[in-house]
């Protein structure tokens, strides 16, 4: 290995022990900016490749490294998944770090200090996002199929993920999502009595026992937030845009019911149950509110916006639910449309340009109001005076677009009638995808209408989704690095499982043998 002059940092060569320098990157652009640091798009110089680059913030010297951070880091090394965004290494800087313009950064740590992850082509806030963008329902149904499936296998392995939203949910070109920022995760031992904090989750997808105040708590916390974002992609826009915590609480009522001792036992005696007692009653409404979703997904929703935490539905048991195994079915990822990339630091970027550039043009049509009512047009080479429409008509090119909100619509599916379809015993390699773009089944989407009946369609089939493998460890073993995720034989719900036949995910409805359903 080539030895890098004194004070100088060698970029060339892969260190045999220690950390690489971020300088073996070009940084392109900014793709995200957290709570806990920044990330860039970057290519690597020697190999081209494309990553992320989440610079880890220390804004605050003395506190040390952040705990986020190595949580993250900790989690990451030993997550290894399909779903799950994988962490290539870390990266250090000799500081100070100097921002675009060659200023110090702020970051009062002498050098930096970088995650390196595979790039991800968009997060799934910043698609949804993109004006016209509609999800049809084999795209839905094969994003929360992923979605659960890297949750069910952080799950297995004890570790909750603890900030499940739309932009922590990565999406690449071909079609696969990925969990993400696992700067709040932790793992979760069977031990009931450990103390959690219940400062967790970003407020809209937060479930009532957190808002409640419980420290003890499991997996189902991160089933409400699957629950919310479903939810989310069927309507179009969050379910429950909370201000703050107790008007969080007070949606989450509205829709699913005020908890009492009937439907969810003991949370009389959760923290703040008497402090956030609704002062009327407070039905359940979710059947009525959505009633126009396929009763499939709405019969999942149901279980994922379960109050009582001990009863709602499981990542498991939701890869299960009869929506994944009815037409229409998950399309296959690959066959998804390919998007120009969309993150939500963009999007939100480019939306708020557009409404600043609607106020100036606002700004500048208060100032100078007669340029566009009083003033003649101007007359181009052969136009005539007659193309005025009329006399306080503008006559100047239409004015910047105004964004409106989220622009993505879920349409009526068009898909075709019938009885309800069963999936095959036994997965076929490649056969049984839907394909989104093909007429009939994967045509539309939601909308506000009453769904169609489900038809009978092809069985989704794949062996990409092997069976589960041995249940984590106490404290974290289970999946370790480099071994297979799930093996195809073995584990206590492998491949071949009783009952109904194993699915894609790996699951089947009648084993309940993971670590916290014990
Ligand atoms: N591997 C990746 N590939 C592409 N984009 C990414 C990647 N990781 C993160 N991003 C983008 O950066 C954004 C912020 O990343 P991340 O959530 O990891 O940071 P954070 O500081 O923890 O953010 P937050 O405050 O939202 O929790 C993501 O929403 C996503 O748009």
């Amino acid at each position: 290995m080539a030895i890098a002059a004194p004070g100088q940092l060698n970029v060339n060569e892969s260190p045999t022990s220690g950390s690489r320098s971020v300088d073996c990157f070009e940084k392109l652009e900014q793709i995200g900016e957290g709570t806990y640091g920044q990330v860039y798009m970057a290519k690597e110089i020697k190999t081209g490749e494309i990553v992320a680059l989440k610079k880890i913030r220390m804004d605050n010297e003395r506190e040390g490294f952040p705990i986020t951070a190595i949580r993250e880091i900790k989690i990451l090394k030993k997550l290894h998944h399909e779903n799950v965004i994988k962490l290539k290494e870390i990266v250090t800087s000799q500081g100070p770090e100097k921002d675009e313009q060659g200023r110090p950064d702020g970051n009062k740590y002498k050098g930096g200090i970088y995650m390196v992850f595979e790039y991800m082509d968009h997060d799934l806030t910043g698609l949804a996002d993109r004006p016209g963008m509609r999800f049809t329902v084999p795209q839905i149904k094969c994003y929360m199929r992923q979605l659960l499936t890297g949750l069910h296998y952080c799950h297995v392995n004890q570790v909750l993920h603890r900030d499940i939203k739309g932009s922590n949910l990565l999406i690449d070109n071909e079609g696969n999502l990925k969990l993400a920022d696992f700067g709040l995760a932790r793992s979760f031992s069977n031990d009931q009595n450990a103390n959690l904090t219940n400062r967790v989750i970003t407020l809209w997808y937060r479930p009532p026992e957190l808002l409640l105040g419980t420290t003890k708590y499991g997996p189902a916390v991160d089933m409400w937030s699957v629950g919310c974002i479903f939810a989310e992609l069927l309507q179009g826009k969050p379910i429950f845009p909370g201000k703050d915590e107790p008007e969080q609480l007070n949606k989450i009522y509205e829709l699913c019911g005020a908890p009492t001792e009937i439907n969810w036992p003991g949370v009389s005696k959760i923290p703040y149950y008497n402090k956030f007692m609704p002062t009327r009653p407070m039905k359940r409404r979710l059947r009525e509110v959505f009633r126009h979703f396929d009763h499939h997904a709405l019969e999942l929703l149901e279980k994922m916006l379960t109050l009582d935490p001990a009863q709602r539905i499981t990542a498991k048991d939701a890869l299960d639910a009869e929506y994944f195994w009815t037409d229409p079915l998950p399309c296959d990822p690959k066959s998804l449309p390919k998007y120009e990339s969309s993150h939500e630091f963009q999007t939100k970027k480019k939306r708020q340009k557009q409404r600043e550039n609607e106020e100036m043009a606002k700004r500048q049509k208060m100032q100078h109001p007669q340029q566009h009512t009083r003033l003649p047009p101007i007359q181009q080479p052969g136009q005539h005076a007659q193309m005025r429409s009329g006399p306080n008509q503008p006559i100047h090119g239409s004015q910047p677009q105004v964004a409106a909100g989220p622009t993505h619509h879920y349409g009526k599916p068009r898909g075709p009638s019938g009885g309800p379809g069963r999936y095959p015993p036994n997965g076929n390699p490649g056969g049984g995808y839907n394909h989104p773009n093909r007429g009939g089944q994967g045509g539309g989407g939601y909308g506000t209408g009453p769904y169609p009946p489900q038809g009978r369609g092809a069985p989704y089939g794949s062996n990409s989704m092997p069976g589960a493998g041995p249940r984590g460890g106490g404290g974290g073993s289970g999946y370790g690095v480099g071994a297979p995720n799930y093996p195809q034989q073995g584990g206590p719900y492998g491949g071949s499982g009783a009952g109904r036949a194993s699915n894609m995910m790996g699951g089947n409805r009648n084993q309940q043998q993971y670590g916290w359903q014990q």
